[in-house]
């Protein structure tokens, strides 16, 4: 069933915005339901915002999440957005569709824009609208919160740079982060990163992700049923396990048999990652399979605690900061205004206390200001009395008024 909210025209890209809902046939059942736990109804869906490289599975692992949730007894339908506008097909269907509202193709034109810039471009666009989905989600969540548990799924394009410096992945992250309990689940495609340079960099990405959004982080070892994620997970505890793996690795001696650069430099890098992998909860799953799925949401409810426990009072004291800082400015306008007026009335008490807004005076000065036609003259009409005689004209950068041709009696020879 689809249900369309509205159209936005937007005059600058010419793009149609177009907000549609989609009730799944789960959701709207779930919605009248009236077996949900007294748990459920107290608790605010949790928001779980898919992050990963692109291929790494994050589509295939947000559809394993719709029907893990769908099987549990009694099913929990969760609210799925797609964010990523240049997908061709999804396999879930989702309540929020980016595609319903950009056209990326018709961005990439209009802005003379490759793919990747085409994504970000549409994803920006569709940020500006982020406070009417979450009037959505917050309206559809009031009938989430009958179900036993409820979430909110986020699937995410494969631009990663949109969550590591651009401003839409900024406002998005924070946005809901505001509004509901929120956590990333950053999906690594677990047989592409067995090599030590690969599994690095992932993390590099993961750890300026969670120090830019400072939301529960979980990494998700995707694709197990190919390859483990145990040496993941040694490497993450075992720093010597690492550096084992580093210097083991191919290319990680120069000619000279001395460490290469790249070697050296991951070493020094993975001492400070030491202290990022504390912050972190890793599961391993197989979005294919479904193995690993009931781990992964355990940590989503532990992530929940977390975000009470630490994000939350952090936000307050961000927003305090905030106002108090607002505050602050405004006192001081006003304490230097009042300095202002007591200098003024000490000078010249007499004038500081006449020097009152009067309604009558108003009125008075507006009908001087305002009655501007009684001297206004009309521009000189060259056709009209005053205007040349044959063979004269009227120099209009000197004469500019009928009295000011009559008063000077200004007529010159035309030039010859
Ligand atoms: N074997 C295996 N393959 C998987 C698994 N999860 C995803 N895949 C495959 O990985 C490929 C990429 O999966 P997607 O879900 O499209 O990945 P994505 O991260 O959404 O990709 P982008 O939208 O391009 O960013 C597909 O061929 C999937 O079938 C998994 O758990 N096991």
């Amino acid at each position: 069933m689809e249900i369309p909210i509205f159209d936005i025209f937007s005059s600058r890209t010419s793009l149609q915005f177009t907000f549609i809902v989609k009730m799944s046939s789960t959701t709207a059942s779930t919605s009248t339901s009236t077996s949900a736990s007294a748990e459920g109804s107290t608790k605010k869906p949790i928001v779980i915002i898919t992050i990963g490289m692109a291929g790494s599975g994050k589509t295939t692992f947000v559809q394993r999440m719709n029907s893990y949730l769908n099987s549990l007894e009694p099913p929990q339908a969760p609210y799925v957005l797609n964010l990523d506008p240049a997908v061709t097909s999804t396999p879930f269907d989702a309540n929020i569709d980016i595609r319903d509202t950009v056209n990326y193709k018709e961005v990439m034109k209009q802005y003379n824009l490759g793919p990747n810039g085409g994504i970000l471009t549409a994803l920006n666009l569709f940020t500006t609208k982020f406070d009417q989905v979450l009037g959505l989600i917050e309206k559809r969540a009031d009938n989430l919160r009958q179900a036993a548990i409820s979430h909110v799924i986020l699937d995410t394009p494969g631009q990663i740079e949109i969550f590591t410096w651009s401003a839409s992945g900024a406002i998005i992250t924070d946005a809901v982060a505001s509004s509901f309990p929120t956590v990333v689940a950053y999906i690594i495609d677990t047989p592409r990163t067995t090599a030590p340079a690969t599994f690095m960099s992932n993390m590099l990405y993961a750890c300026s992700i969670l120090y830019k959004t400072k939301l529960p982080f979980i990494l998700v070892f995707n694709k197990t049923d190919v390859e483990r994620h145990d040496f993941a997970l040694e490497w993450m505890t075992d720093f010597e396990a690492f550096q084992a793996a580093l210097a083991n690795h191919a290319n990680s001696r120069d000619s000279e048999g001395e460490p290469t650069y790249m070697n050296s430099l991951m070493n020094s890098m993975s001492l400070v990652l030491d202290e990022f992998y504390k912050h972190l909860k890793a599961v391993g799953v197989s979005s294919l399979t479904g193995d690993g799925m009931k781990e992964f949401f355990e940590a989503v409810e532990a992530s929940r605690e977390e975000y009470e426990k630490e994000y939350l009072p952090e936000l307050e004291r961000v927003k305090k900061e905030k106002a108090d800082r607002l505050n602050a400015v405004k006192e001081d306008s006003m304490r230097r205004m009042m300095a202002d007026l007591a200098v003024d009335r000490k000078r010249d008490p007499e004038a500081f206390d006449n020097d009152r807004w009067e309604r009558e005076d108003d009125d008075e000065d507006d009908e001087e200001d305002v009655d501007v036609d009684a001297d206004d003259p009309d521009l000189v009409d060259r056709s009209e009395e005053h205007g040349p005689e044959e063979g004269e004209y009227i120099d209009l950068t000197q004469v500019r008024t009928n009295r000011d041709v009559e008063d000077l009696n200004i007529r010159w020879k035309r030039p010859g």
